[in-house]
C-alpha cells in the first residue's frame, strides 16, 4: 500500500488585507483548541471587537513582512514540501508529500484529497510543531479526525506527536546558531523565544512549556553554553489572562539594565519564519531592546528549508516507516 506524508502548519492569510486577515483570524479564533472560552461569551467579543479592530491593524503588520511570492509562512512551507519530496526521491523512497494548513488554504481536506488521488492508503501526519501543544498539535488531530468521519475506508495513519528533544532537531538548531555566530559574531546572551500559550492550559496538562524548556536545555548543552549565557522566554501574548512567563518583550526591556547589550535571538517553536518571527521578534522586539539601551540585536532565522531541517523531516518520516 502506498504511503504519503501530510505536512501540516498553522496557515496564514491569503493577502495582507484587512478582509483576508479577518477571514483567517475568524477561522483560527473560532477553534476551541485555541480559545476555550465558552462561545456565548467569546463570540460577541470576537465578532464585535477583536475581528473588526484587530484585522486592519494586523493586516498592516503582514504588509511589512509580505514577500513578492506571498506570505512568508506559505512560501517557506511550499519550499519545505518540495525539498522533502526531492530528498525522499533522492533516497529512493517514492512517497507523495502534501501540505495542509489548520486554517485557510490549502486546507487539510485539500491535502488529503491530493493524497487520495495519488493512491495513498497509509498516511504519516507530521504537524510542523516541534513542541506538542493543545492549541496546535491537538487541533491538527481534531481536523484529521473530522476529515476521517467522512471516509468509509479510514487509512492507516501515524501521527507525529512532537519532536522537541529529537537529536536531529537539536543539532539543526545548534548548527544554525553556530553558523550565525561565525558570520556575525557572538552576543552575550542567546535568548530562545517560544510562542506562548495561556498559563491555564499548562496548569490543565498541556506539556508545551516543559517541552520548550527541555529544547532550550538541549540546545544550550549542544552549544556548550553556561547557564548565564542563555535564557528561555515566551512571546505573542493574546488577551488578558496570564500566559507562560517570562515574557519576551519584558525581558528585552530588562536585559540592557542587567548589563546585557549584545543579544542573539532564536525562535525554536517556529519551523518556518512568519509574522511572529519576522515582525514581532526581528522588528518590534529589536526596537524594545535597543530603546532600553541594547547595542546589537540579531534574530537567527527559523530552520525553514535548510538542509539540516529537511534531513530532520526525512528522519521523522523514516522512523515512522520503520
Ligand atoms: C489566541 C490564542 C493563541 C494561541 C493559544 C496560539 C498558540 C500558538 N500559535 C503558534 C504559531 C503561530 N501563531 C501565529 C499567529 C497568531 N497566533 C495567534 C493566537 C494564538 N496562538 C494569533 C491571533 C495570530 C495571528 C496574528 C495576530 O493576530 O497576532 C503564527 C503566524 C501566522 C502567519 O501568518 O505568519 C504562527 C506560526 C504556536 C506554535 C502556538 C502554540 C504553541
Ligand atoms: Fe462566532
Ligand atoms: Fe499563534
Amino acid at each position: 500500500m502506498k504511503t504519503g506524508v501530510l505536512l501540516v502548519n498553522l496557515g496564514t492569510p491569503t493577502a495582507p488585507t484587512a478582509k483576508a486577515v479577518k477571514s483567517f483570524l475568524s477561522q483560527f479564533l473560532h477553534d476551541h483548541r485555541v480559545v476555550d472560552v465558552p462561545r456565548m461569551l467569546w463570540c460577541p467579543l470576537l465578532h464585535g471587537v477583536i475581528l473588526p479592530f484587530r484585522s486592519p491593524k494586523v493586516a498592516r503588520l503582514y504588509q511589512s513582512v509580505w514577500w513578492p511570492e506571498g506570505s512568508p509562512l506559505m512560501v517557506i512551507s511550499r519550499r519545505q514540501q518540495a525539498a522533502l519530496s526531492e530528498a525522499l526521491d533522492r533516497a529512493g523512497i517514492r512517497m507523495p508529500v502534501a501540505l495542509g494548513m489548520s486554517y485557510g488554504e490549502p486546507s487539510m481536506a485539500t491535502a488529503w484529497e491530493e493524497l487520495k488521488a495519488a493512491g495513498v492508503g497509509r498516511v504519516i501526519i507530521l504537524p510542523l510543531y516541534p513542541q506538542y501543544s493543545v492549541s496546535t498539535t491537538a487541533s491538527v488531530f481534531d481536523s484529521w479526525a473530522r476529515l476521517m468521519k467522512k471516509e468509509r475506508l479510514v487509512p492507516a495513519f501515524r501521527f507525529i506527536h512532537d519532536y522537541h528533544d529529537h537529536s536531529g532537531y537539536i543539532q539543526a538548531l545548534a548548527d544554525s546558531v553556530r553558523a550565525h555566530w561565525e558570520l556575525h559574531g557572538r552576543g552575550e546572551l542567546l535568548l530562545l523565544s517560544y510562542h506562548g500559550i495561556p498559563q491555564r492550559y499548562q496548569d490543565e496538562g498541556d506539556p508545551y512549556g516543559l517541552q520548550c524548556h527541555r529544547t532550550s536545555e538541549l540546545v544550550a548543552a549542544q552549544l556548550g553554553l553556561e547557564r548565564h549565557q542563555w535564557r528561555t522566554t515566551f512571546q505573542s501574548r493574546f488577551g488578558r489572562e496570564p500566559w507562560l512567563q517570562p515574557y519576551t518583550d519584558g525581558t528585552m526591556q530588562a536585559l540592557p539594565g542587567e548589563g546585557i547589550k549584545r543579544l542573539d535571538v532564536i525562535c525554536p517553536a517556529f519551523s518556518a519564519d512568519c509574522l511572529e518571527t519576522l515582525e514581532e521578534i526581528a522588528e518590534q522586539n529589536r526596537s524594545l531592546f535597543l530603546a532600553a539601551g541594547g547595542e546589537s540585536y540579531h534574530y537567527i532565522a527559523a530552520l525553514n528549508d535548510s538542509p539540516g531541517h529537511i534531513q530532520l523531516l526525512m528522519d521523522l518520516v523514516c522512523r515512522e516507516l520503520a
